[in-house]
């Protein structure tokens, strides 16, 4: 299970309350989604072929680390489609009976969208490979020898799922998607856009530089990117004119303790962990997780893809292993080979 990191301010995934916040600022059409210019295009190809046919889209696979617009993007493929959605996730479908009165509640073309599919639970999953294929189930009735399957036509629909570990998918599940797009990190221009964007629909005026600056410290992440454009602009109401500029956004977010590279403590602390325990690794992920008092899987879906992507910590067949650039970052001087020496303080 994904638990949440230490440092709310920066976690990429959803805090309290923090849904109905960003069903204001999500984009609701293809043509409103910013970045990601891949998976859009694909999507767009998709869509429109189907639209053309007549027919329900191939079933959809959206794969990536939190907060990068999974959700968004799904309620997009209902929106372009104009068809319905439906919305659950992995762990809610514990028995296939809760996945079967969901099915059967569908009306035809409607999106299903089943947000964290790689938890679903087994029975469940297995019906979802015949309603995939044949838009069918089969409803057991009764136990034991007496037990007779029914089969029951469902509407034929269109499967969205999100998952933040698609290697966690068994195979079979996704061999049924027709259609995969992977989620990237956002670049820090394309942050930017989100942030003006957001905003223009929060009504906080902010210029180029501050954008750009909550921009580069969000992790390549939207959900962080409107967080912290929300953090600054408290502190630009209460500590000054409102007016969100370069200085605002570097005082506001010296404040929230966001450093310079938009790494949380969680991120801090695991770097932290595998230079000073670990001497720069290689160490396993269980054993790094259990020196920073996190969850395996918080560790390697929420804080690693990022510090991967940043060019801090490399995952190699013996273990993560710190780079020269995660030594730097915590102000120590890179061993000369990675397996070698401790931490040396700069003067
Ligand atoms: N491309 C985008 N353009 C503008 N805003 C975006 C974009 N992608 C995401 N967002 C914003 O980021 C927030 C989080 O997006 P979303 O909930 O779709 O992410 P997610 O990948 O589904 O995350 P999770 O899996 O954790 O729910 C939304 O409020 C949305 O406004």
């Amino acid at each position: 299970m994904t638990g949440q990191p230490a440092d709310e301010t920066l976690s990429a995934l959803p805090q309290l309350g923090e849904r109905e916040m960003e069903t204001t600022l999500r984009p609701s059409r293809l043509s409103e989604f910013i970045g990601q210019p891949r998976v859009r295009e694909q999507l767009e190809l998709v869509l429109e072929s189907a639209r053309r046919r007549g027919v329900p889209p191939d079933h959809v696979l959206l794969s990536g680390p939190p907060g990068l617009g999974k959700t968004s993007l799904a309620m997009i493929v209902a929106a372009e489609l104009d068809a319905s959605i439906r919305i659950t996730s992995g762990p809610a479908l514990e028995r296939a009976g809760d996945l079967a009165a969901m099915l059967s509640n569908l009306a035809e073309g409607d999106v299903l969208f089943i947000d964290e599919i790689h938890r679903i639970a087994r029975p469940a999953e297995e019906m979802l490979y015949l309603a995939m294929e044949d838009f069918r189930v089969d409803v057991v009735v009764g136990k034991g020898p007496g037990a007779t399957s029914i089969p029951l036509e469902i509407a034929p629909f269109t499967l969205v799922g999100a998952t933040t570990r698609s290697g966690a998918l068994t195979g079979p599940l996704r061999d049924r998607f027709g259609f995969t797009g992977q989620m990237e990190f956002y670049a820090d221009h394309e942050l930017d856009q989100v942030v003006r964007r957001s905003a223009k629909i929060l009504d906080i005026e902010i210029d180029a530089e501050g954008s750009a600056e909550i921009a580069r410290r969000s992790r390549g992440t939207p959900r962080i990117a409107n967080r912290l454009l929300r953090r600054v602009r408290d502190y630009a109401e209460v500590r000054v004119d409102g007016r969100v500029t370069l200085e605002v956004a570097r005082a506001a977010l010296a404040v929230y303790d966001v450093d310079e590279l938009g790494l949380d403590r969680l991120d801090r602390a695991v770097l932290s962990a595998l230079v000073h325990s670990f001497g720069g690794g290689p160490v396993g992920v269980a054993t790094l997780a259990v020196a920073v008092g996190e969850e395996p899987t918080t560790v390697e879906e929420v804080c690693e893809p990022y510090l991967v992507r940043a060019g801090m910590l490399a995952r190699t067949p013996r273990g993560r292993v710190a780079t020269a650039s995660a030594w730097e970052h915590l102000g120590l001087r890179p061993p000369s080979r990675p397996d070698q020496a401790g931490p040396t303080l700069f003067d």
